[in-house]
């Protein structure tokens, strides 16, 4: 008989909850699996709070979800091959989801499909502080508090799958002169609702995801210009009126803002939308991945079981950047559930030849060149994942779905939302937007689903 395994699961959010959904549809009854999440709900970044600085427990707020976002990639390349948007929605529904509907999908999936009632093996409201590894009988001490009562407590756990996230932890950068300017500052962590932003100057400071999709929506809600600044490389979109794009920032003198190019202009805000820094706290030094955004961060073999002799056990989800994310989440929960099961054919043990192979795929991501090499690339990350878990084959053919988003975006980066794509598993046509996303407020479900 199989030795018991007991497996810690921290964080419920769209990660730990594919690991927590592929346990349960695996039942190894040699398994135990408990998950810790510090807040009451699951999904993380997912749900909405007024929130920002610490929450009610005085904890970090972990997310930086704001009102009225939409998913900013089609729901064809991120959604799960067995449960699919039509089997959620029943019906056919436009490919870009305002956040309500894409938590209703997610939940639908882990409440729909699971075997069990998976939510009985979380522990709401309990932060992990701490993980060590103990060398003599190969298993790890993890130590917890009940935010709501304050007690604390050490488990032993034989594996430990860390799902915190990768957005929780603001970069903020310096510029000369920035403590001289009379306006809000905030990171794009803080942001929750671009009306707050309506009829003022505002200048982003950022060139990726966040910084286009806050400048966006801040014009989108009534923001007199926005400024972009980028460090290395612009945006380049054809940016609508009241959108322009500009190096970085040199100095700040009271509202006026110098860039590199010898330009100014004056703000009345500053959002630092200049992305987040890996920071696992709670973990141990010799367990701690130390990363910057990468779709393969270096040490990880497979992308997910953290590699130090002599212990195989600690695995990181979803500390990749993502454009397949719930797909990819998936295929990784279900990879890191047989492993941990010794349910994989062909599973290497021997930690040099783990090395070499996670050192591969680490260079050939260095190489990559543009966007589409990228989203290529972590297409062939999903089917390698995969291989011999019974994942979808069909899984990483979403790839061109990225590939027609980024040049949609290219095109009309007001408008890539409204474009339409077809389900790789149900076969379903997008139905087309009632609304343009740049005309439309309404961010409800009803009136998403409403045809
Ligand atoms: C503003 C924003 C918009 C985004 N928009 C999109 C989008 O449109 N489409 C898309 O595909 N992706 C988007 N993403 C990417 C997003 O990262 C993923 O969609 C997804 O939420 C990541 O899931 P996760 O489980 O890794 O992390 P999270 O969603 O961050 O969940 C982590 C969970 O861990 C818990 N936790 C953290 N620390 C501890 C601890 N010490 N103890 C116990 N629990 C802990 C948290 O409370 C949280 O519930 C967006 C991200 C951001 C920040």
């Amino acid at each position: 008989m199989a030795s018991k395994r007991k497996v810690c699961i921290i964080g419920a959010g769209p990660c730990g909850t594919s690991a927590l959904f592929h346990f349960d549809q695996i039942s190894d009854s040699a398994t135990e699996v408990v998950c810790y999440e510090k807040s009451d709900t699951w999904l993380g970044l997912w749900n909405f709070t007024w929130m920002t600085g610490t929450d009610e427990f005085g904890e970090p707020c972990h997310g930086g979800m704001y009102k009225h976002l939409w998913s900013n990639g089609p729901k064809e390349g991120l959604e799960y091959p067995y449960y699919t948007f039509t089997d959620h929605f029943g019906k056919a529904i436009p490919s870009f989801l305002p956040r309500p509907a894409m938590r209703d999908y997610l939940e639908g999936r882990l409440v729909k499909k699971s075997k069990s009632d998976i939510k009985r093996f979380i522990k709401w409201n309990t932060a992990v502080r701490y993980v060590r590894y103990n060398k003599k009988s190969d298993d790890f001490t993890v130590t917890t508090e009940n935010l709501k009562t304050g007690q604390t407590f050490d488990t032993n756990f034989t594996h430990v799958i860390v799902a915190v996230g990768i957005f929780n932890t603001p970069d903020k950068p310096y510029f000369e002169g920035i403590e001289t300017f009379p306006g809000r500052i905030i990171h794009s962590h803080d942001f929750r609702d671009a009306t707050q932003f309506k009829g003022q100057r505002v200048l982003v400071v950022g060139a990726k995801y966040s910084a286009e999709d806050i400048a966006l929506q801040c014009l989108k809600f009534g923001a007199t210009s926005i400024v972009t600044s980028y460090r290395s490389s612009p945006m380049n979109f054809k940016w609508p009126v009241g959108i322009e794009e500009r190096p970085l920032v040199k100095k700040i003198q009271g509202k006026v803002v110098h860039f590199l190019d010898g330009s100014s202009t004056e703000v009345d805000s500053i959002i630092l939308s200049t992305g987040y820094k890996y920071k696992f706290p709670f973990l141990e030094d010799n367990l701690r991945l130390s990363s910057s955004r990468t779709l393969y961060p270096a040490g990880l073999y497979k992308g997910s079981l953290w590699l130090q002799e002599g212990n195989k056990k600690l695995f990181y989800m979803g500390v990749q950047d993502q454009f397949f994310s719930f797909t990819m989440f998936d295929a990784q929960g279900l990879w890191i559930c047989r492993y941990i099961t010794d349910t994989l054919p062909n599973k290497l043990t021997n930690c040099e030849e783990m090395k070499k192979e996670a050192q591969k795929w680490v260079q050939r991501c260095r190489g990559l060149k543009g966007i589409n090499e990228q989203i290529d690339f972590q297409a062939d990350f999903i089917k390698d994942l995969s291989y011999g878990t019974g994942y979808s084959p069909d899984a990483p053919k979403a790839n061109k779905f990225f590939h027609k988003w980024d040049s949609d975006k290219k095109a009309n980066i007001v408008s890539y939302r409204d474009q339409q794509f077809t389900s790789l598993y149900s076969g379903t046509e997008t139905a087309p937007c009632t609304k343009p996303w740049f005309q439309n407020f309404d961010d409800s479900i009803s009136q998403f689903i409403k045809r």
